[in-house]
């Protein structure tokens, strides 16, 4: 199943500088003892957890994590600078696996967690750490502990912010593959969905993750149609978005057959925040929007968006509803119940 988000990261931490042999030159001294400064050290490579988007989409772009390295020591005893770390900013559950991605190196837990990758190299010591009370000019320096370089993967089982529920047919994928960067298999039959997608949408310069997963009938919760097998995959969404046909003979009893199947799945599922769309609105003229609006208003008892993922109608407005959902889902922690718009 593609809910898994792999991703292969070349690391390498900096070198440490050498160390540097110099003396002393000034008028008047004849043997200015050595001075040479130390090399600094290489830059570090540190994986951390940060509060951003739950996939790994940016390590697409970017693969290669390579700290500096530390400068050479100089002469008058300074110390060269160290190389500048860099660190792989990864959101909560990515587990750092070994080249052969069977090692887990460490699971990534928790927000603000660090954890060392690569330590950079210790700068070599200069002549002026070599001097001692039987060699005053030593001619020796070091040079700098090489970096680590190795390659990891990070792994992460993705957490669908929002996720799509509907009967067969009801436009879901449609929906997905117009909003995101998924392309599900799109078809005028039931069932064309046989497993769930995942889809990163963009919306105002903010992105969610959506899943699309396969249509319900009445009995789903019975194990009729592909059963309710799939809904444990919309029980950690903030929000769910409820797509009924447009063309549909009966909008409200199409509402009622999933809502009715959520609840016996889970009544948890059912409370979750839930937007309804009227989805196929294209093929609708204004007489049949405002009728088929109004009946489904009043069997969900609540606002009722509608939009044409073919067309795009609507469409911004509902991933603004989501987003905000989700929003409100990550800053208030108690549950403020169900069918708040
Ligand atoms: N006119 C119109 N047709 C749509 C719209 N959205 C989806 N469709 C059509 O409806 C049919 C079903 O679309 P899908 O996206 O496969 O439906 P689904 O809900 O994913 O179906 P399952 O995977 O079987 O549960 C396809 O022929 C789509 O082209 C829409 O906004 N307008
Ligand atoms: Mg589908």
């Amino acid at each position: 199943m593609k809910f898994l988000d792999l991703t292969k990261v070349h690391i390498r931490s900096g070198g440490g500088g050498s160390g540097c042999v110099s003396f002393r030159r000034e008028k008047f001294i004849e043997y200015g003892g050595p001075d040479g400064g130390d090399g600094g050290r290489g830059g570090d490579v540190w994986v951390e957890v940060v509060d951003s988007l739950n996939t790994l989409i940016d390590f697409r772009f970017q693969q290669h994590f390579f700290a500096n390295s530390g400068q050479p020591g100089m002469g008058k005893g300074r110390t060269g600078k160290d190389g500048a770390s860099v660190t792989l900013r990864v959101p909560v559950g990515t587990e750092i696996l070994d080249e052969d991605q069977e090692t887990v190196i460490a699971d990534m837990t928790e927000l603000g967690q660090r954890l060392l990758l690569a330590k950079g190299g210790n700068g070599g010591w200069g002549n002026l750490q070599f001097k001692s009370a039987t060699n005053q000019a030593p001619r020796r320096a070091n040079s700098g502990q090489p970096g680590v370089e190795r390659t990891i993967w990070l792994r992460l089982k993705l957490i669908a912010d929002a996720g799509l529920a509907g009967l067969p047919n009801a436009g879901k994928s449609t929906f997905l593959a117009a909003t995101s960067n998924a392309r599900p298999k799109i078809a005028d039959y039931p069932f064309t969905t046989l497993h769930p997608n995942l889809g990163v949408v963009g919306i105002d310069g903010r992105e969610f993750v959506m899943a699309d997963i396969p249509g319900l009938i009445e009995g789903a919760s019975e194990g009729r149609g592909l059963g309710d097998q799939f809904l444990g995959h919309v029980e950690r969404c903030a929000v769910l978005l409820q797509l009924v046909d447009g063309t549909s003979e009966d909008v409200a009893e199409d509402w009622r057959i999933i809502d009715t199947e959520l609840d016996a799945y889970s009544h948890d599922v059912a409370l979750k925040p839930r937007i309804i769309a009227l989805n196929k609105i294209d093929a609708l003229d204004d007489e049949e929007r405002a009728e088929k609006r109004a009946a489904l208003e009043a069997a969900c008892g609540r606002k009722v968006y509608l939009i044409s993922a073919v067309s795009g109608e609507g469409m911004q407005n509902v991933l603004r509803a989501l987003l905000a959902r989700i929003d409100k889902g990550k800053h208030v922690e108690e549950d403020d119940g169900p069918w708040q718009p």
